[in-house]
């Protein structure tokens, strides 16, 4: 299937004209308490969470603990009600964002029955936190409003489920897959490719989209889920999916308990049960402007799918590749850009250390020290009239779009992935 049928075949438009519509009298509330909301946002989906999962331990097999913690996914939902409730009149203007959750609710297999929970514990939360400003009308009013929005994404997520198991390879739910070959790309990356046990068709997928593997962790009371970007191109009969382990990060922030367990633990011929490829942050394959990819530490496995892509589809559309890492010995998938950009004189490959070892100076295998900026930007590529794509830790990525939109490089052509929020990055704090 190419690029423009899976867009088509997933295109939700039409779903937006058929939504279900607010009653005017609900309408006025909801946009009347939209800034109460809004001021408690967070407090509001934080409570929210804890007690859908009192009520729903079982949920907790699909929920990322580790974002809870955080504070990431009690922030992601609240902006998502926020957004949503604001735009109810008219959701066309925040559909690339609706779109997104749609393709994350779909990977990891959020089902309609999975809303009226969710509407309850919202409405729930909203009553205890705001307590007497909450009045019956308001609470009514909201109550109508998760309808619609739900009746939204229940009806963009069937069509995403439909595409996904209608389309050549593509299945249901999730399907086992064997670990053929784990290979080590750094002190801290390590690949898994991955085969269908069935040896069956495996479905397409755009470069840039990822897909969801579950693990039962022993000594782990409930289910682990984790998004990995597919980080090599389509067109095989394997999927590969490359993984940093997590170590503890000072007292707080403790070793990543799927990265470590996928390291430390599943071994060749093991099996992963995973869904189908998903995501919205993917490259455009029907323009041949230059294209730009510029990633940061264990941000490069989309842009490797990017660039294995391009090379194996197209012999003259110019690809630059920025990569930023701490040094050689962190720096993933060297020899293989080394290999293309020798190989391909469409393929020009930059590297920044931020700290470069004494070995990594002494062989002066990087082209850039220090922090990715704009200068070094301006003076490495011959034009800005490009397509922009970046993916890596979030102040890399916050100082990279700011770079970017400083140089004037039209919206439309900025591309970036979030793993695990989906606000914008000029919100982050
Ligand atoms: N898209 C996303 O949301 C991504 C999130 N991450 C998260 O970030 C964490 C760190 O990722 P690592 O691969 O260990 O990255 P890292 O610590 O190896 O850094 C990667 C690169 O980013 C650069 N960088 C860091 N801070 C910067 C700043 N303020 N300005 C300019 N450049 C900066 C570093 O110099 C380095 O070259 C991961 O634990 C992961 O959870 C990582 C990649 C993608």
């Amino acid at each position: 299937m190419s690029n423009t049928q899976i867009k088509e075949k997933n295109s939700w438009q039409e779903v937006v004209k058929t939504v279900k519509t607010l009653d005017p009298n609900k309408l006025e509330i909801i946009k009347a308490t939209l800034p109460i909301v809004k001021d408690h946002g967070e407090q509001i989906t934080k409570h929210f969470y804890k007690r859908m999962f009192k009520q729903h331990p079982e949920l907790l097999n699909i929920f990322n603990q580790t974002h809870q913690i955080t504070g990431h996914q009690p922030k992601a939902l609240a902006d998502a009600v926020y957004g949503a409730a604001a735009n109810i009149e008219d959701f066309s203007q925040i559909m690339p964002v609706l779109e997104r959750i749609g393709e994350k609710h779909r990977s990891l297999q959020i089902k309609p029955e999975h809303y009226p929970i969710v509407g309850e514990n919202l409405l729930g939360a909203i009553k205890e936190v705001l307590g007497d400003a909450a009045t019956p009308e308001i609470i009514d009013a909201w109550a109508d409003a998760y309808g619609v929005i739900a009746d939204v994404f229940i009806r963009m997520e069937n069509k995403m489920y439909k595409t996904a198991e209608t389309m050549p390879g593509g299945w249901a739910g999730y399907r086992n897959f064997v670990v053929e070959k784990k290979v080590k790309e750094s002190d801290v990356i390590t690949s898994f490719y991955l085969k269908p046990q069935d040896g069956k068709e495996i479905a397409s997928y755009i470069p840039g989209q990822y897909i969801t593997v579950k693990l039962e962790i022993p000594g782990e009371q409930y289910t682990h889920l984790r998004q990995y970007s597919l980080s090599d191109r389509p067109g095989q009969n394997y999927y590969r999916i490359s993984v940093k382990r997590e170590d503890p990060k000072g007292d707080n922030i403790p070793a990543g308990i799927v990265s470590t367990y996928l390291h430390t633990h599943v071994k060749e011929g093991d099996t992963i049960p995973i869904t189908a490829p998903a995501g919205d942050f993917y490259l455009d394959l029907d323009t041949n402007l230059p294209l730009v990819l510029i990633s940061g530490g264990v941000g490069l496995t989309p842009m490797m799918a990017m660039l294995n892509t391009t090379v194996n589809e197209s012999s003259n559309r110019e690809i630059y590749y920025i990569h930023a890492a701490i040094n050689s010995q962190l720096h993933a998938f060297r020899a293989h850009v080394n290999d293309l950009a020798a190989g391909h004189k469409n393929v020009h490959s930059f590297v920044i250390y931020e700290k470069p070892s004494e070995d990594d100076k002494e062989m002066k295998n990087y082209d850039k020290e220090g922090f990715f900026s704009l200068e070094w930007l301006q003076q490495s590529l011959p034009t800005k009239d490009a397509d922009f794509y970046f993916c890596g830790p979030e102040p890399f990525m916050k100082v990279v779009n700011k770079a970017l939109k400083q140089w004037g490089v039209p919206e439309e052509r900025i591309h970036y992935e979030f793993f695990g929020s989906f606000g914008k990055l000029e919100e982050i704090e």
